[in-house]
C-alpha cells in the first residue's frame, strides 16, 4: 500500500552502520598513537636490554678480556656482599654470572682513591690480554668507569682460593697433605713461570708468593696477580747477549711483531679505551720499562749477609709483637734487638755484593754502575728521610681513608636487609647510619687489629730487611703511604696486602740498580718451594731456645741442612706418602734459585725439566754441599708429565 512506513525493524535491507562522531574518531586515532608508542617503546627497551646483555656476556667469539656492565657485576655478585680476600688495593668478592650453566667469578675491585691501584689495573688488564696459560688464573673481563673510577677485574673464580692461606693458615686440605699434589702444585707454579719467562719479550712477574697462588677446584695451582708484572727491557735483554747470556734471538725481535710491547696498541682499542694510551700507565706497558716508571718508588737497600743474621733473633720479633706467648723478659728482647740493630749497621756498606760484583765486572760498564750505585744511595736517603717525616705526619693525623664505593653500595643494601631484621626482631627500626653496616665486625676487626699494631712496624720492618738481606718495595700514593709486615698467626711473617715485593721472598738484588730479571722471579720461587716443602713460612718463630734461631729463618736453615747432609729434616712431618728423592730433588732446585748471584740460579726452562725429571739431576754448589756427596742419593729419573 502506497504511502505505508516500513519501520526500520522491519526493513528487508541492512540499514547502513552508523556514522561515528568526530569526537570518537579522535579518540579512536589517539588510542591507535598510543598503542604505537607503547609498542615502539616496549621494542626499544627489549632491544637495549638484549644488546646489553650481550655486551655483558663473555662471547664466545672474541677471547677475554671482556667489558662488563658495572650493574651486571653487581648484580653478580649480590652489590659486592661476599668477599673472598682482601689485596693491597682493594678487596676481592664471589659472584657468579648469569649463564647456563652459572660461571662462578672473582671480582676484584680496584681501590679508586688509589693511583698506584688504577696503574696495577691497567698493568692487570694489559698482561690479562695477552697471557693465556693453564698455569695462569684466567681474567675474564673488566669494568671501568672512569668518571666514577670504579675499575673492576673478573677473573674466574678459584675455587680452593690461595696457597698461602690454604698452607699456612688455619686446617690444611687434605689434597695438600698428600706428597703427590704439593709436588704437582710446585710443577704448575714453575711451569706458570716458564711460560712468562719464555715470552718474547719475557714477562717478569715480580711478585711470587703463596697469596698469589691460586688454587682451582682441583688443587691445580696457577700463578695470579699481575699487577707489578713488567716486561724485560730491551736494555736487559741486549746486555745479557753482549755477556754471551744466549739471547741473540731474543736481542733481534725484542720489539719486534708479535711481541707483546708492539701489540700495546691493539690491547688499547680492544678494551675500548680503558687503557688509553702506552703512557698513561708510566711505562709499564711501553717500551723498556725502567723500574722507576713502573713503580713509582723502587726502594733501594743495601744487602746484609745473611750469616750474621742466622745468629740473630727471630724469636724477638715474636715476643715483641706478643705472638706465640713465652717468657723472655722485656730487657732480654730490648738487648737482642739492640744486638740486631748494631750488626744491621755494621754490615750495610761492605756487604754490597751486588755493587761488589759489579766493581769486578766488564770495565766499561763500571762507571755506569757506580752511577746506579749513587742513585741508590740517594734514593735510600730521600726514602729514609721520607719514612721519618711520614711516621711523624701518621702519628699526627688519622690516614685519610680511600674513597671505597664498593662499601657503599654494599652497605646500602645491607642496611635495608639489616634494618628489616631489626625491625622483625626488636620492633622497632635502627639508627640510620650507613656506615654502622660497613665494615662488618670481622672486618672492623681485622682493621683496629692492623692499625694496633702499627705503630710498632717501622722497627721491625728495618731489621727484617737485613735480617733476610733483602730489599722491600714501599707503596705510594695519593692517599697513602704504607709500608708494613704482619706476623701471621704462627708467629712468622707474612705477605701482606699493604707490602709490595714482599720480605722474604723478594730477590736481594731487586730494587738496586736497574737489574731487573727473570732471576728475581726464580728466587722467588725457590723461597716458595722451600715454604711449599716445609709447610711453614720463610720467617717463623717457633717456641725453641735462644741457640736455635737459625730454624726461625727457612732460607738459612735449608742452608744449614744441606751443608750437614740433612735435607730431609726440612719436610712438613704432616706430609703423606712422601716421595724421598723428590723431596730431596725439590729442596736441592730451591737451594740452586736461591744463589744470590741472579746468573748463577736456573732459568725457569731449566727448573721444570729438573723437576720434571728431563733432565740431569742438579748438584748443589760446593758451599752447600755435605762433605761426603753421596749425601744426595738420585737413583732413578723419573719423568714427569
Ligand atoms: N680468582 C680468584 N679466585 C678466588 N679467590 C681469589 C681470586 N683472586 C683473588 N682471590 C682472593 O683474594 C685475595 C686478594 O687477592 P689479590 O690478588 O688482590 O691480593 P694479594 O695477592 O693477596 O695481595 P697483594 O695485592 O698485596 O699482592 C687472594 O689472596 C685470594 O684469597
Amino acid at each position: 500500500m502506497p504511502g505505508r512506513q516500513i519501520p526500520p525493524s522491519q526493513s528487508p535491507f541492512p540499514s547502513p552502520a552508523p556514522t561515528p562522531s568526530p569526537t570518537t574518531q579522535s579518540l579512536l586515532v589517539a588510542a591507535f598513537a598510543i598503542f604505537s608508542i607503547l609498542v615502539i617503546l616496549y621494542r626499544k627497551i627489549i632491544g637495549r636490554k638484549l644488546t646489553s646483555s650481550t655486551a655483558t656476556a663473555p662471547s664466545d667469539s672474541r677471547p677475554p678480556p671482556h667489558r662488563f656492565s658495572y650493574s651486571a657485576l653487581r648484580r653478580a655478585t649480590h652489590s659486592f656482599s661476599q668477599r673472598l680476600g682482601q689485596g693491597g688495593f682493594g678487596p676481592v668478592f664471589s659472584g657468579s654470572l648469569d649463564r647456563t650453566p652459572p660461571v662462578p667469578i672473582a671480582v676484584k675491585a680496584m681501590d679508586s682513591g688509589s693511583l698506584q691501584g688504577e696503574r696495577e689495573f691497567h698493568n692487570e688488564l694489559f698482561f690479562a690480554s695477552k697471557l693465556h696459560s693453564p698455569n695462569l688464573v684466567p681474567v675474564l673481563g673488566f669494568s671501568s668507569d672512569r668518571k666514577r673510577r670504579r675499575m673492576l677485574l673478573v677473573y674466574e673464580l678459584m675455587h680452593n682460593g690461595n696457597l698461602q692461606d690454604a698452607l699456612l693458615r688455619g686446617k690444611r686440605p687434605p689434597e695438600l697433605l698428600d706428597w703427590k699434589r704439593r709436588f704437582a702444585v710446585a710443577l704448575d707454579i714453575a711451569r706458570g713461570l716458564e711460560y712468562l719467562h719464555g715470552l718474547d719479550p719475557p714477562v717478569i712477574h715480580s711478585d711470587i708468593k703463596p697469596s698469589n697462588i691460586l688454587l682451582d677446584q682441583h688443587f691445580s695451582a696457577k700463578i695470579g696477580d699481575f699487577g707489578l708484572a713488567r716486561l724485560k727491557s730491551e736494555n736487559q735483554i741486549t746486555l745479557e747477549v753482549e755477556d754471551g747470556g744466549g739471547l741473540a734471538a731474543k736481542k733481534g725481535s725484542a720489539g719486534g711483531a708479535g711481541g707483546v710491547v708492539e701489540d700495546c696498541g691493539s690491547v688499547v682499542e680492544e678494551t675500548e679505551s680503558v687503557i688509553t694510551t702506552c703512557e698513561d700507565f708510566n711505562g709499564v706497558v711501553g717500551r723498556s720499562p725502567s723500574p722507576e716508571s713502573v713503580h713509582p718508588v723502587t726502594v733501594a737497600s743495601p744487602s746484609v749477609s745473611e750469616g750474621n743474621f742466622d745468629r740473630g733473633s727471630v724469636e724477638s720479633g715474636k715476643e715483641l709483637y706478643g705472638v706465640g706467648g713465652g717468657g723472655r723478659s722485656g730487657k732480654e728482647m730490648n738487648y737482642v734487638m739492640e744486638w740486631i740493630g748494631t750488626e744491621i749497621n755494621k754490615e750495610r756498606p761492605k756487604s754490597d755484593w751486588v755493587s761488589a760484583s759489579s766493581d769486578s765486572g766488564a770495565t766499561g760498564m763500571s762507571e755506569k754502575k757506580s752511577k746506579n750505585k749513587n742513585k741508590n744511595r740517594k734514593r735510600l736517603e730521600w726514602w729514609m728521610s721520607m719514612e721519618d717525616e711520614q711516621s711523624a705526619k701518621n702519628s699526627k693525623e688519622k690516614r685519610r681513608p680511600a674513597r671505597e664505593w664498593w662499601k657503599e653500595e654494599y652497605s646500602e643494601d645491607a642496611r635495608k636487609k639489616k634494618s628489616k631484621n631489626k625491625m622483625k626482631q626488636m620492633g622497632f627500626i635502627s639508627d640510620d647510619n650507613g656506615d654502622e653496616w660497613w665494615p662488618r665486625d670481622e672486618d672492623l676487626y681485622k682493621k683496629r687489629g692492623r692499625s694496633r699494631r702499627q705503630g710498632s712496624w717501622g722497627s721491625i720492618d728495618r731489621w727484617l730487611d737485613g735480617l733476610s738481606g733483602e730489599v722491600r718495595r714501599a707503596r705510594w700514593n695519593s692517599h697513602d703511604y704504607s709500608f708494613s709486615g704482619e706476623i701471621g698467626k704462627s708467629g712468622g711473617i707474612s705477605s701482606t696486602p699493604s707490602m709490595r715485593g714482599t720480605v722474604c721472598y723478594i730477590a736481594p738484588e731487586y730494587g738496586v740498580g736497574e737489574n731487573i730479571s727473570e732471576k728475581c722471579d726464580v728466587y722467588s720461587y725457590g723461597v716458595l718451594l722451600l715454604v711449599l716443602i716445609s709447610g711453614r713460612r720463610p720467617l717463623q718463630v717457633l717456641n725453641t731456645p735462644i741457640s736455635d734461631f737459625q730454624r726461625a729463618n727457612l732460607l738459612s736453615w735449608a742452608r744449614q741442612l744441606a751443608r750437614a747432609g740433612k735435607l730431609l729434616d726440612l719436610v712438613d712431618k704432616s706430609i703423606q706418602c712422601l716421595d724421598r728423592e723428590q723431596a730431596l730433588l725439590c729442596i736441592t732446585v730451591a737451594l740452586l734459585c736461591l744463589q744470590k748471584r741472579p746468573d748463577r740460579r736456573p732459568s725457569m726452562k731449566e727448573v721444570v725439566g729438573m723437576l720434571a725429571g728431563h733432565t740431569e739431576p742438579p748438584q748443589l754448589p760446593i758451599e752447600l754441599s755435605p762433605s761426603t756427596p753421596s749425601r744426595f742419593p738420585y737413583k732413578s729419573h723419573k719423568t714427569i708429565r
